[in-house]
């Protein structure tokens, strides 16, 4: 690590969201240890230049409300099950972290005595403050949401300098670029734009929400190394949507 890292660091205090479609890694269902690991280093070196992490991962490799409802289940329901999932894969992160020694806690909106603690901002506040990464799990706690809404809200809460989207593309596109390979790619992107327009990199409460309280929002690949570093230490990777102009 350069010296001064923690001094040059673009952003003190980051609300992560990582995929959880990602997760699913070389495997066919469900989380593959190798994602984690890599990611848990990655996050380790964020701690240990002093960047205070918060963190919401996503559900998708396992349950999705909606896909559950396509299928003939109620959707409350099938949203409980997202949130859920979003709790098993806060748990796997959270050994992850801990087996590469990074102090880590996981908070839920559900209350789950004996296997999580509950979400208070407060308490989530002090945690990150002592350094510890805190991982906000069940999603918002309601149906209907989605964990890049919680992942919005939570980063609204805690006073993160950025929500930072860590996803199977590079960046913000015209169009979906995994359906349209000559998709054109956005350096930086309005939020009127992004709701106008309706990429579909994010669901538009969740942009709504950054726009009304002025929060960054950086989109990037999850999967190239190193990245989460560099865009913490002020480098150009992926999309950032703020207040523009678009470009
Ligand atoms: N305009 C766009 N620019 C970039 N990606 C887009 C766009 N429109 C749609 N997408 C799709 O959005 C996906 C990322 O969002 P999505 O919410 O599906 O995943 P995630 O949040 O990474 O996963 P999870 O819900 O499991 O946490 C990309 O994989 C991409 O295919
Ligand atoms: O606030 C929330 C967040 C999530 N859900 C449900 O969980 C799944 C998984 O989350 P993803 O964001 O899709 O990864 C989501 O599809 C919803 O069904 C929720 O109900 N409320």
């Amino acid at each position: 690590m350069p010296p001064n890292a923690e001094r040059n660091a673009k952003y003190k205090r980051i609300l992560l969201k990582l995929s959880g479609e990602a997760l699913t890694g070389e495997q066919e269902f469900g989380i593959d240890p190798k994602v984690l690991d890599r990611m848990a280093l990655e996050i380790g070196q964020l701690v240990g230049i002093g960047v205070q992490v918060g963190m919401v991962i996503g559900g998708g490799n396992l349950f999705r409300g909606a896909a559950l409802h396509a299928a003939g289940m109620e959707r409350v329901t099938g949203d409980h099950m997202g949130m859920l999932a979003t709790v098993m894969n806060a748990l796997a992160m959270r050994d992850a972290l801990e087996r590469a020694n990074i102090r880590s806690r996981v908070m839920s909106a559900i209350p789950m005595s004996g296997v999580v603690e509950h979400y208070d901002r407060r308490t989530a506040i002090r945690y990150l403050t002592a350094g510890d990464v805190v991982i906000f799990s069940a999603g918002t706690g309601n149906p209907f949401f989605t964990t890049d809404s919680a992942a919005c809200l939570r980063g609204i809460e805690i006073d993160a300098n950025v929500v930072l989207k860590a996803t199977k593309v590079d960046g913000v596109y015209d169009r979906d670029p995994v359906r349209y390979p000559e998709a054109t790619k956005y350096q930086r992107l309005s939020y009127d734009d992004v709701l106008d327009q309706k990429l579909g990199v994010m669901d538009l409460t969740a942009i709504c929400l950054v726009r009304d309280h002025s929060m960054p929002v950086r989109v990037f690949d999850m999967s190239r190394r190193g990245a989460l570093l560099n865009l913490v230490m002020g480098g150009r990777e992926g999309t950032i949507v703020d207040e523009g102009p678009s470009q």
